[in-house]
């Protein structure tokens, strides 16, 4: 059995409410402004970072104490207060309305958890311990952050190039798929990591088509 339903969640441009301006705060605002997220904050105090992007609008801030009627209108919320009745509050809050909601360290007032992340371009590797260990979570994702180099950006950079250049053609998933696996198979995030340009496009042209290039599809 598994403790949680892992999901990518597409988060541009929606609403998420944060309550709580410390430590925490700053860093849940930060991941969500990452996402593209519309973010506001509710929090009689904050730091020097959240006032700064409150007052050049990238975040919209209500310096005051958390009011139920904050979350009309939020797709997630997130708590992140000193104070354990309030986040209690803020939990019941979003439950009522069926919100996602997530209380900084307290799994047992969370719909969600968050993962610890490896991220390298479009490549995001989340890591869950399930809740058993964050320490052990952060632990792994510095040591693959160490394995996962910028190769791996520049690859899944062509693979979308190479992608969006097959999908224009036809919509043919059981025909790509080989031209996608051999690419794999044949090397091409190892060319990569040596910049070895005339191999990947010998590469390209022999799996994918004749006049296929780096320079046709324009990457990197
Ligand atoms: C991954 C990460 C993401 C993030 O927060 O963005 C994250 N915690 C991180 C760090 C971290 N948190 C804590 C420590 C101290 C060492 C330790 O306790 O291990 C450290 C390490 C440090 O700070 O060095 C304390 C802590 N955390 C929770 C509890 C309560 C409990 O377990 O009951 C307590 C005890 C509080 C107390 O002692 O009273 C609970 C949760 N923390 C989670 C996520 C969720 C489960 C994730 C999973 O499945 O593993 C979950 C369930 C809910 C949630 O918060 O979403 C982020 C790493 C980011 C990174 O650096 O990569
Ligand atoms: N800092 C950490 O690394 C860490 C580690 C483990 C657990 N925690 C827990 O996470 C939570 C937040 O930690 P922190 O370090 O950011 O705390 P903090 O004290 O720095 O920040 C708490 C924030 O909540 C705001 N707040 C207080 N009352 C409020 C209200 N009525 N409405 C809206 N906002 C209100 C405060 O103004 C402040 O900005 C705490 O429960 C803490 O125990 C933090």
């Amino acid at each position: 059995m598994m403790r949680y339903y892992p999901v990518c969640l597409d988060i541009r441009n929606r609403a998420c409410l944060v309550v709580g301006g410390g430590q925490v705060g700053t860093r849940k605002v930060t991941t969500l402004l990452l996402c593209g997220a519309r973010v506001t904050l509710v929090s009689p105090e904050a730091g020097e970072e959240l006032t700064e992007l409150a007052r050049a609008g990238t975040i919209q801030w209500h310096a005051r104490n958390y009011e139920s009627g904050d979350q009309a209108g939020a797709f997630l919320v997130i708590g992140a207060t000193d104070q354990e009745a309030l986040n209690r509050r803020i939990h019941a809050d979003a439950e009522k309305d069926g919100r996602l909601c997530n209380i900084a360290d307290q799994p047992k007032l969370c719909n969600f958890v968050l993962p610890s992340i490896v991220q390298q371009g479009d490549l995001m590797i989340a890591i869950s311990t399930g809740g058993q260990s964050p320490a052990f979570a952060k632990y792994l994702r510095r040591q693959m952050q160490r394995q996962f180099g910028p190769e791996y950006a520049h690859l899944l950079k062509l693979m979308g190039a190479v992608r969006k250049h097959l999908l224009q053609q036809a919509h043919a998933p059981e025909e790509h798929k080989p031209i996608f696996e051999r690419l794999i198979a044949k090397g091409l995030l190892e060319l990569i990591r040596r910049d070895d340009r005339a191999t990947i496009n010998a590469l390209l042209a022999e799996v994918v088509g004749p006049d296929v290039s780096l320079e046709t599809l324009r990457t990197r």
